[in-house]
């Protein structure tokens, strides 16, 4: 299999590769605007090209279009794509520390406040706010990861307080976890054809800001154990 792997900073990109570090390093190919690092065996079962795109729904589209494109135009196309990387996580739900796969991945405010209430744009006629993983290979990564399953909102400003963490959750009931890139990683693999599935560990709670309380480096080392379970699996798929 042919794996696009695409995070925001090069700290994820980091752990996910420490995760797949039983992968030979196959160097650095360059995209106009980022670095690909390639890590896989010749002729074995999984490559995988490791990209970090940068913050927000925006770049990761843009970054992921870019990756896609080249393989597309080498005849070396990707057979599935993973957006990845640290994330908040809804109280009740995904714990600080855990990890979560997307049952669905959702641009959380892509639509229109209307008097009634929030639209989303496929309610607009103009596209759709929310791409679904393939299953049953999403509920496979899950229970080999252990981890919890629900819709990945993607957000553009990251919730900073108890009340728009209510609203947010109200907007989109099961909610497990809030991040930044998922869905424009998915709009760049929905253009090309590709599965697109999308893994966070949760290094925060969503709600109110304290800095003090977010745990980056556990949601870091939650992200390589996650993609050394994954490893195996992807191999076999
Ligand atoms: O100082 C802040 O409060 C702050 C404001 C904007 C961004 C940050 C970040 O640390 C980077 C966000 C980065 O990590 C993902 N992430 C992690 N937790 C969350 C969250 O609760 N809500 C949204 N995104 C989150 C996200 O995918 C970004 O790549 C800090």
């Amino acid at each position: 299999m042919r794996l696009l792997v695409v995070t925001a900073v090069a700290a994820e990109l980091d752990s996910v590769a420490q995760g797949l570090r039983a992968l030979e390093d196959r160097g650095v190919h360059p995209l106009p605007g980022h670095r690909l690092r390639r890590l896989g065996v010749a002729g074995g079962p999984l490559r995988a090209d490791l990209l970090a795109a940068g913050v927000g729904p925006g770049a990761a589209a843009a970054g992921a279009a870019s990756a896609l494109a080249t393989a597309f135009l080498a005849n070396e196309a990707y057979d599935l794509v993973v957006a990845a990387g640290i994330a908040g996580g809804f109280g009740g739900v995904a714990p600080v520390g855990s990890v979560v796969v997307a049952d669905a991945i959702v641009a959380a405010d892509l639509g229109a406040e209307t008097a009634a209430g929030f639209l989303p744009v496929q309610k607009l006629g103009f596209g759709t706010s929310v791409h679904l993983p393939p299953q049953p290979l999403a509920g496979e990564v899950a229970r080999t990861l252990e981890a919890v399953t629900g819709p990945v909102l993607t957000v553009s400003t990251v919730t900073g307080t108890a009340r728009n963490a209510e609203l947010l959750a109200a907007r989109h009931p099961g909610a497990a976890a809030e991040a930044m890139e998922g869905f424009g990683v998915a709009e760049a693999a929905e253009a090309h054809g590709v599965p697109v599935l999308e893994i966070r560990a949760v290094s925060n709670t969503v709600g109110p800001r304290d800095r003090d309380a977010w745990r980056i480096g556990d949601a870091l080392a939650a992200l390589t154990d996650a993609f050394g379970k994954l490893r195996p699996l992807l191999e076999k798929t």
